[in-house]
């Protein structure tokens, strides 16, 4: 199997639903050349005996041609279902460690969705189309190779040359219009989510009518590609005429044979010519193609079998810098063996979360080195079982308090849960819903949701992301106190407030993404 997953009794398929489809338009074409020549050979008034091949042909072809179709339907729907089943698989496989969300599942229904489109709409009619247009050149050639030429040029310009000038243009305006669909998208997702301040500052209408404008503007580009596309359409019917008629003129035989072999070649191009209409599609299908293949293409990170041992971090000279953007964290030393506390104090932007998500392998190092016993964090499958904790934009998932609890321990008992909530300062009934993403929850709940669910979690390394920013001070030291109470490992507690950090066993203060040096960062808390 290769890197398009397509084995080769996929192809064994794919070619017997090429054949089926050749053998019904083969049996739609016969039935109009022996339908033309029985009408014209009926009119010489032959015996009725001379016609009965004909007239049984006839019946057998019109039969012929509808099962055929079924069939290629059915064998054409099995291959591409099957394949796709496969391919699904592979690409899941390969995007659940890089990607998540909305991304996933357009890279994955929509991109895949349009390979099966590829199949069904361009490959195997362009098949079927070639393999007709031989066997119809072939057959005129008896008669004409003048026919024949002239037939098999009219054939390829329908059913080559303008569906690539179709390909041609449509990539082209698609090229045009990217900006515009990017500038629209973003102008909908700004209606959207902020139809509440666009109506609160009057704005609301200024910002519909610079949407409706690249809505314009985008319509007037698109048709005048499809204006384009219908003109390339409407010379592959000319170019089926003018061929018909040539080929009339050129085939020197009986008048039934000739008429055969006119309505033959008509119905030829009947096979060619939508692939002049389908053509449009191509850019798009390339894109998603060349998406698909870029992510089979990158082998997914395999997890080594590595696992944790004594759970002792170090980041060595670790920085991150986001394209186009000042260094996030740079040059950062930390050391975290088991059980030490950490704080880390810093204005807002300084570098805080980043240092967290390194830590949580969410982000990874652009400079220097973020170990766990000695090796990289990706060499390890279970870091999320060691280290964890109250990040900022923590996922609250669409069910219960209950729930969302369960997820840090599913054998917790109510009674359980309850505790961690207690500790976290969580108020809430465990059957409260908590809607998508914790959103009928205020925003205090959820923060202390998310703590509730890091106590309970209680993992050798707790991380700790201003967890009682939201709290009155006196509510939040006292929750925060509990917390650490609990803590059975290491902490690293970001915090804006020095004081919850008496006992920590060492603070760092990031500014501009870098650690000033212990002097430079005021007194040392308290030991514990
Ligand atoms: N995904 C991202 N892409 C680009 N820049 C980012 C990204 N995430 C963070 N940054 C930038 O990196 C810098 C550090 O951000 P970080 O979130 O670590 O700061 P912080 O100290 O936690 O701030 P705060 O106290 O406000 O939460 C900021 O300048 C921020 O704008």
């Amino acid at each position: 199997m290769n890197r398009w997953a397509v084995s080769p009794r996929d192809v064994l398929r794919l070619l017997r639903a090429a054949l089926l489809g050749a053998g019904a338009e083969l049996a739609a074409l016969a039935l109009m050349a022996t339908a033309a020549w029985l009408l014209l050979r009926a009119a010489e008034r032959p015996p009725l005996g001379a016609l009965t091949v004909a007239i049984v042909a006839v019946r057998t072809l019109a039969l012929l041609r509808g099962g055929l179709r079924y069939a290629e339907r059915l064998a054409g729907h099995e291959v591409v279902l099957r394949w796709l089943t496969t391919l699904r698989t592979r690409v899941y496989q390969a995007l659940t460690p890089r990607y998540s969300g909305g991304d996933l599942v357009t890279r994955l229904v929509s991109d895949v969705d349009a390979l099966q489109d590829a199949v069904l709409r361009w490959l195997l009619p362009a098949g079927v189309a070639a393999l007709v247009g031989s066997v119809a050149v072939g057959v005129t050639a008896t008669a004409s190779t003048l026919a024949a030429g002239v037939l098999a040029g009219g054939l390829a310009v329908a059913g080559v040359l303008l569906p690539w000038l179709v390909v041609r243009s449509t990539a082209r305006a698609a090229e045009e219009n990217a900006p515009k669909r990017a500038e629209l998208a973003e102008r909908a997702v700004e209606l959207v989510t902020g139809h509440r301040e666009l109506v609160a500052a009057g704005a609301l209408a200024a910002h519909r009518a610079r949407a409706d404008d690249v809505v314009g503007h985008l319509v007037v580009r698109e048709r005048k590609t499809m204006g384009k596309t219908a003109l390339f359409a409407a010379a592959g019917v000319l170019v089926q005429l003018g061929t018909t008629v040539a080929v009339a003129l050129l085939c020197h035989a009986s008048v039934p044979w000739t008429a055969a072999l006119t309505l033959a070649a008509m119905t030829a191009f009947e096979v060619v010519l939508p692939l002049i209409g389908a053509a449009r599609r191509v850019p798009e299908i390339r894109a998603s193609a060349t998406r698909v293949q870029a992510v089979l293409a990158t082998p997914p990170p395999v997890p080594s079998p590595r696992s944790v041992q004594s759970g002792h971090f170090r980041l060595e000279r670790a920085g991150v810098r986001y394209p186009g953007r000042a260094p996030a964290l740079r040059d950062v030393d930390l050391d975290l063996p088991p059980g030490k506390r950490v704080g880390i104090l810093g204005p807002s932007g300084a570098g805080k979360t980043t240092l967290l998500r390194l830590l949580l392998g969410a982000e990874t190092p652009t400079e220097g080195r973020v170990l766990l016993d000695g090796h990289p964090l990706d060499e390890y499958a279970d870091l999320p079982r060691l280290v964890s904790g109250a990040e900022a934009d923590a996922h609250v998932f669409h069910t219960t308090v209950r729930e969302n609890l369960l997820i840090a321990d599913p054998d917790a008992t109510d009674d359980e849960l309850r505790e961690a909530c207690e500790t976290a300062g969580f108020d809430l009934g465990l059957d409260r819903e908590t809607g998508p993403d914790g959103d009928r929850l205020s925003g205090g709940q959820r923060q202390r949701l998310v703590l509730a669910r890091a106590v309970l979690a209680n993992p050798r390394v707790l991380l700790l992301d201003e967890p009682v920013e939201g709290l009155d001070p006196a509510h939040g030291d006292a929750v925060l106190a509990k917390v650490l109470a609990k803590a059975r490992g290491s902490v690293v507690l970001v915090t804006h407030r020095p004081e919850h950090l008496a006992g920590f066993d060492e603070v760092v203060t990031l500014e501009d993404g870098r650690a000033l040096p212990a002097s430079a960062a005021g007194p040392r808390p308290a030991p514990r």
